[in-house]
């Protein structure tokens, strides 16, 4: 049977229970924050509880791979388990691992997190395209396969970025500008929205890149890196409805209490719906 493809998924997420994604961020210091120890069992209990908190609720979890693979193997076994916690309450979960080898190798990080039979198995995952957009063929497939998604690094929100995201290519586009036009190429006639994502920082103030690929905007730095709600309209333009913004610490700063994690994704949500109804 063809699965429903990921595109679709996650407009249907987005419509009924609003754009937001939220990250599992277990960083050291809110583990301590939340009265908790900085190993396994600290980890399996913060994340638990996000997951319980808002897997029914928001459209999207992003577990952040990092902060599980630094425990090891018992970190990763923690990861496992959100990530089919997380699904079955109904979330959408993307894996944030931003991936990006040669082609043979990301055809592994394909096997790892986009096929179906994998222990780690997303919906979808972020991947990075500066060894050359082809180098994620076996991901992009490997999603087409699934149903699953893959989100493609264009313009970060960190400020670093902008030396190579921003630098130009043989052809006189931005390196960013080459690849939101490889991602428009994957998502030609999808409807009603294209599995490929981009990665689009909130902090951008005007993008400045044309951003019609008819795919999800991932839109991370709301929230703890300076950006809000009130920004994605001047970043995305016209294409602030097919933002997906998402808060990891701005969220998880108001846990462990399971009610205060979930008034802060309502608020956001609410917050992000009013900025791209008003615009
Ligand atoms: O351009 C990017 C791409 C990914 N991220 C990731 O999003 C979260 C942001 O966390 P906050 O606590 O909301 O700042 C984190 O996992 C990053 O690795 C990003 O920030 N920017």
């Amino acid at each position: 049977m063809i699965p429903e493809p990921f595109g679709a998924r996650l407009r249907h997420a987005m419509d009924t229970r609003g754009p937001l994604c939220v990250g599992i961020d277990p960083h050291a210091s809110l583990l301590t924050a939340w009265g908790l120890n900085d190993d396994v069992a600290g980890l399996e209990h913060f994340t638990r509880t996000v997951v319980e908190a808002l897997a029914d609720r928001v459209a999207v979890l992003k577990p952040q791979s990092a902060f599980f693979e630094r425990f090891g193997s018992r970190g990763i076994a923690v990861l496992e388990k959100a990530v089919e916690e997380a699904r079955a309450a109904g979330a959408l979960v993307l894996m944030d691992a931003k991936r990006g080898d040669i082609g043979s190798t990301m055809g592994a990080y394909a096997a790892t997190y986009l096929d179906k039979d994998s222990p780690l198995f997303s919906d979808a995952v972020t991947v990075s395209p500066y060894l050359g957009f082809g180098s994620l063929r076996p991901a992009l497939d490997a999603a087409v396969l699934s149903g699953a998604g893959v989100f493609v690094l264009a313009l970060t929100s960190n400020p670093e970025g902008a030396e190579v995201q921003r630098a130009t290519a043989t052809d006189g586009r931005s390196l960013a500008q080459l690849m939101l036009d490889h991602m428009a190429a994957e998502n030609e006639g999808a409807t009603p929205l294209g599995s490929v994502g981009a990665v689009v920082g909130a902090t951008l103030g005007d993008a400045g890149v044309n951003l019609a690929i008819n795919g999800p905007l991932l839109a991370p730095g709301i929230g703890a890196q300076g950006a809000t709600p009130a920004d994605l309209p001047g970043v995305f333009g016209d294409a602030v409805g097919n933002v997906v913004p998402s808060v990891s610490r701005g969220v998880l700063s108001r846990g462990p209490d399971v009610a205060g994690l979930r008034a802060a994704a309502e608020r956001l949500t609410d917050e992000v719906r009013a900025a791209v109804a008003g615009r």
